[in-house]
């Protein structure tokens, strides 16, 4: 489930640091480890990195300290060696603290174990920990005693490693779907045709190069054929469990399932986010619910989310990777799904492909929510809006519609909402009026993508959940993540169906779902 959008090393202009990276200009651990050398080849680089501190000490008499450093791209660390004059060592020594640092990518010296290390030139960000309180100490941790932690277990490394096989196996699923019978029956043939080769031309006493190059084809196909018949096992055995009830057939429904009340979540954000704080650069898709009375064409009672969630990222990193991300899935269909579009363009609506074009190619236009209040309160002089424009209104669907395809013509990100119409979690500007939220409207749909920095400071956070008189028992968890070890994060939501309607021109967002729910219909 891990993001990689640190590009690799190599692809980085390394005159020294990597300034030219899009959006997180941090190096992953992974790919400095994971090389073939170690890492040694990489000595002199000038890298930033951010993660945080698995084992940390102070050494020479706190003339420096030594910290391991995890950013969950990896179960590796990296050794850093920080200087006492350029951080407050005590402050960055304890388990769980997150550092974000630049610094210099060194050989150590002879004898130990890693092939490179980094010397730290600035530190950048700390979010500090108290060690007496954090609740994961450095000793071994049973799996039963972490499920109580489950907003920090993502910060160890069996969790870690258990959640990156998860999204291999999930992606070879997809990728390599179990072979039907009809491509084992055609290895079996092309065994069948090898070996009749083979005899061929031993009884034609062919030269010995001969035989055993057509042997070598042999061997392979038969190898195949074992792998096919393997993965055709398991697949169908897979299929086979999955409709096999449960020993008693039964399952219980009554309201203290859970032993308390439960939801159905609008949105996986705030879990996603103890992973972001654990493994940097993450993502969650997943079916979300709203029980919103908004009988229109765009909104559904159930619909799916693609959830980013970047450490080390403030607004501007969210914006860019907002668009990015948008402008690779226009691109993506025509570069791969033209037929689909062209059929479309041909039945539903004509203008699609041109759409997909225009958003894959243009720059977003990035205006404030203040400037974008400013240019309704003009257009409305003139024109008549069903919905009063005024500062502090949510933009309704009109207003969106009209930036994005009357006065653009194109994408528009409009950001700094004010706080009395965004969720808690968000980023308290300097204003302190607004929030660091932003929202990617496009044409035909308006709000595709909705998003904003979170607020990472311990401190702002208890007090905007107070403000907004919302219980701090239930978010103490979620408060833990600002408590232990911080660090600066953003992420955006991504209405899935909402995408789909947008790239077909479909009319109603009802009919790009298999089983549309809305007001008055949760059945089939
Ligand atoms: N992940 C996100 O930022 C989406 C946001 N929680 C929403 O529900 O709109």
């Amino acid at each position: 489930m891990s993001i990689d959008s640190t590009p690799p090393l190599e692809q980085l202009s390394l005159s020294g640091t990597v300034e030219e990276a899009q959006f997180s200009r941090r190096v992953l651990i992974h790919s400095i480890l994971s090389r073939p050398d170690g890492g040694a080849g990489l000595a002199g680089q000038v890298v930033k990195i951010g993660g945080w501190v698995k084992t940390g000490r102070e050494q020479g008499k706190g003339a420096f300290a030594f910290l391991e450093l995890n950013d969950g791209s990896c179960p590796a660390n990296l050794q850093v060696i920080v200087e006492s004059g350029v951080h407050k060592l005590g402050d960055l020594v304890p388990t769980g603290t997150s550092v974000y640092v630049e610094g210099e990518l060194k050989k150590p010296p002879e004898g130990t174990k890693q092939k490179i290390e980094l010397k730290v030139l600035k530190v950048l960000d700390v979010g500090t920990v108290d060690a007496a309180k954090y609740p994961l100490p450095k000793t071994r941790l049973t799996l039963e005693f972490l499920r109580d932690f489950v907003h920090l277990r993502p910060r160890t490394n069996t969790v870690t490693t258990l959640i990156n096989e998860a999204e291999k196996l999930e992606k070879e699923l997809k990728e390599n779907p179990a072979p039907s019978e009809a491509d084992i029956v055609a290895a079996e043939l092309l065994v069948k045709e090898k070996g009749e080769a083979v005899a061929q031309l031993k009884s034609a006493k062919a030269s010995k190069e001969e035989i055993s190059a057509a042997v070598a084809v042999l061997t392979k196909a038969k190898e195949n054929l074992v792998k096919l018949q393997e993965r055709f096992r398991l697949g169908n055995r897979c299929k086979l469990s999955a409709g096999i009830p449960k020993k008693d057939g039964k399952i219980d429904y009554s309201e203290d399932f859970f032993a308390r009340q439960a939801f159905l979540t609008v949105s996986g954000q705030l879990q996603v986010e103890t992973f972001a704080c654990a493994l940097s650069s993450v993502y969650t898709f997943g079916p979300t619910f709203r029980a919103e009375q908004s009988h229109t064409s765009r909104h559904l009672a159930e619909f799916w989310m693609v959830e980013p969630e970047i450490a080390f990222a403030d607004l501007q990193d969210d914006m860019n990777c907002a668009e990015a991300y948008v402008k690779f899935l226009c691109q993506w269909l025509l570069d791969y799904s033209l037929a689909d579009m062209e059929f479309m363009a041909a039945h539903i609506d004509k203008t699609c492909i041109d759409r997909l074009k225009m958003v894959a190619s243009s720059n977003f236009y990035r205006i404030t929510y203040t400037e974008a209040i400013a240019i309704l309160e003009e257009v409305s002089k003139a024109r008549k809006f069903e919905n009063k424009v005024e500062w502090g209104i949510d933009l309704a669907s009109e207003h969106e519609r009209y930036l994005t395809e009357e006065k653009f013509k194109a994408p528009v990100i409009v950001y700094n909402y004010p706080k009395g119409i965004k969720a808690f979690y968000m980023k308290l500007n300097e204003d302190k009026k607004t929030v660091a939220a932003m929202d990617v409207l496009v044409p035909k749909v308006g709000e595709l993508v909705g998003g904003s920095q979170r607020e990472e400071n311990y401190e702002v956070l208890r007090a905007r959940i107070l403000e907004m008189n919302l219980p701090l028992e239930p978010y103490e968890w979620y408060l833990d993540l600002r408590r232990y070890g911080t660090v600066k994060h953003s992420g955006f939501g991504l209405g899935f169906e909402r995408m789909i309607l947008f790239a077909t021109g479909i009319e109603n967002i009802r009919d790009v779902i298999p089983f549309p729910r809305y007001p008055g219909r949760a059945d089939l």
